[in-house]
């Protein structure tokens, strides 16, 4: 009663704007920072409870990863450091938009609902990125991840501590890196943007666990620009261009965090000028290529899959399929739908195009890797690939995608494999696309079946689609309601950059007119 008691005090401090309403998104509660003061409070109350229904200690990070800097969000994090349930989703809206007077019975209901134990204790670890300008405790999303995994699973991830984190990493980048030899300084240098965020600020402060490594370059590292403005992974990805700020040399590596570096692009730029991206599809190539071949020298019969959303280019899709024989598999977009789909693989690589991603090794393939580590019969080249595989597990963060761990999963394996930015990107060619907004008066008329890739509504939508995409040669075009912006998404790719714009384009029109498109008509690109 006391507790409650409490609650009903304080929750007065933190009062719900009238007419507010929000809704736990695709990542969390996210919008302007001077919306969020009661989401704080009552996302504080939720994960009490959600600690003391499932025991175990939860996360809660503050952040508004890519969005701009005035924006602010909260998320939460369940025990295997994953995100939490949708049921617990639902939960958190409710309790977000219930009017100050029904905050203490909106609580008792879901304490009911669940059959909450309230004399159980709560552990709930907090973690922010850089946006509040307060220097303390500050982590990216990924290393909260890590922490709440490491703590509920007593050690065995790992110590749940950011220096448990760089030594963890760095050690299995260590044993990893040994086996390419002759690395010059030249292989070891790596461009860094930062996004002027806390990716900047972890990556200098794991860099001396790297040693001689890895030859860091950080820019944008927030000493004075500002946060994603003009830089950052969602920049690069989008605009298809080098970030502000960072000096590149011909064929030199790059790569992007972005905001609260769960997300990572690499490119280059060639001696034409011309700037090349290496977005999340052809991270995910790489590294199943990577694992694919490793299995086959250790000689282990484990399947792996590569998950992928909508937004996947139509080349990597047909390369992973068709040269590489691995299982693809689409689900809707938002990281939380690829991971539970990576979960019924042995190993599941995901990624989404704009480089949101990780790898899953089910505890079964995890058993059998180690097992055969330790197997005094095999012979030199499987016991070199199943300790590769070891170490690889080690250096990949399987709680979610994670700037930091996946650059130095990326790094290791060119290395490994003694491959430049140049000879990565070989692997295939991209097909040109496009990516446009739409506004309409309600995104929500727009409905979509087969993992977002067709319009089941408003009638004669998916029928226009259909037939502008005939029109052209090698194409593909789906739109969908976004879920983190009021907007409708229209992604178009063809043979040319041309093609893929116009189509782009015709698409955007048919939304326009067929499910209520507001404001001026959308123009050509060209
Ligand atoms: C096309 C695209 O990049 N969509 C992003 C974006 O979701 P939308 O639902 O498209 O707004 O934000 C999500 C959360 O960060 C991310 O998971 C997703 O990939
Ligand atoms: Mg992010």
């Amino acid at each position: 009663m006391a507790q409650f008691e409490e609650v009903s005090q304080k929750s007065k401090l933190h009062p719900k704007p009238e007419g507010l309403t929000l809704q736990y998104g695709t990542a969390g509660f996210r919008t302007h920072a001077k919306h969020l003061d009661h989401i704080m409070f009552r996302m504080g109350l939720l994960a009490t409870l959600r600690s003391k229904k499932t025991k175990s200690t939860i996360g809660v990070m503050v952040t508004a990863s890519h969005n701009p800097e005035e924006d602010n969000g909260v998320k939460l994090i369940d025990p295997m450091g994953e995100m939490v349930t949708a049921m617990w989703e639902g939960y958190a809206t409710q309790l977000a938009n219930v009017e100050q007077d029904s905050l203490l019975k909106e609580l008792k209901d879901i304490i009911e609902k669940e059959d909450i134990n309230m004399s159980e204790p709560a552990s709930v670890y907090v973690g922010k990125d850089t946006r509040l300008m307060n220097y303390y405790g500050l982590v990216t999303t990924p290393q909260l991840h890590y922490m709440v995994c490491c703590c509920n699973t007593h050690g065995c991830y790992g110590s749940p501590t950011i220096e448990g984190y760089y030594q963890k990493l760095s050690q299995a980048f260590f044993l990893l890196t040994q086996n390419a030899l002759n690395r010059t300084d030249d292989q070891k240098r790596l461009l860094v943007d930062g996004a002027n965020g806390i990716g900047a600020l972890k990556m200098r402060e794991m860099e001396p666990f790297l040693r001689s490594e890895m030859q860091v370059v950080l820019s944008n590292d927030g000493s004075s620009g500002k946060l994603n403005h003009m830089c950052g992974a969602d920049y690069v990805k989008v605009q298809q261009k080098a970030p502000q700020g960072m000096n590149m040399g011909v064929g030199e590596r790059c790569c992007s965090f972005d905001g609260d570096a769960d997300r990572i692009v690499y490119y280059y730029t060639d001696s034409k000028g011309c700037f090349h991206l290496l977005d999340g599809d052809k991270i995910a190539t790489l590294i199943s290529t990577y694992l694919k071949e490793l299995l086959i020298q250790a000689g282990l019969n484990l399947q792996i899959a590569v998950v992928q959303t909508a937004y996947a280019n139509g080349s990597s899709t047909r390369y992973l399929e068709d040269v590489m024989k691995v299982t693809v598999c689409c689900t809707k977009t938002g990281v939380k739908h690829l991971h539970h789909a990576a979960q019924e693989y042995d190993i599941g690589v995901y990624f989404e195009a704009n480089g949101h991603g990780t790898v899953l090794f089910s505890r079964a393939a995890q058993k059998q890797i180690q097992e055969l580590v330790k197997d005094p019969n095999s012979n030199d080249e499987r016991k070199r690939a199943v300790k590769l595989l070891e170490s690889t597990i080690n250096l990949i963060n399987q709680t979610v995608g994670d700037a930091i761990s996946d650059m130095l999963v990326i790094e290791a394996v060119l290395a490994i494999r003694g491959m430049s930015a140049q000879d990565w990107d070989a692997i295939y060619t991209d097909l040109p696309n496009r990516q446009l907004k739409v506004t309409v008066s309600d995104r929500r008329v727009i409905d979509t079946t087969d993992a977002e890739r067709r319009a089941v509504s408003p009638e004669g939508l998916q029928d226009t689609i259909d037939s502008l995409v005939k029109k052209y040669k090698s194409a593909r075009s789906f739109v969908r309601p976004s879920g983190t912006e009021d907007v409708v998404r229209v992604y178009a790719e063809a043979d040319t950059q041309e093609s893929a714009d116009s189509l782009a384009h015709e698409v955007s029109l048919a939304v326009y007119r067929l499910a209520g498109g507001i404001g001026d008509e959308p123009k050509p690109l060209h």
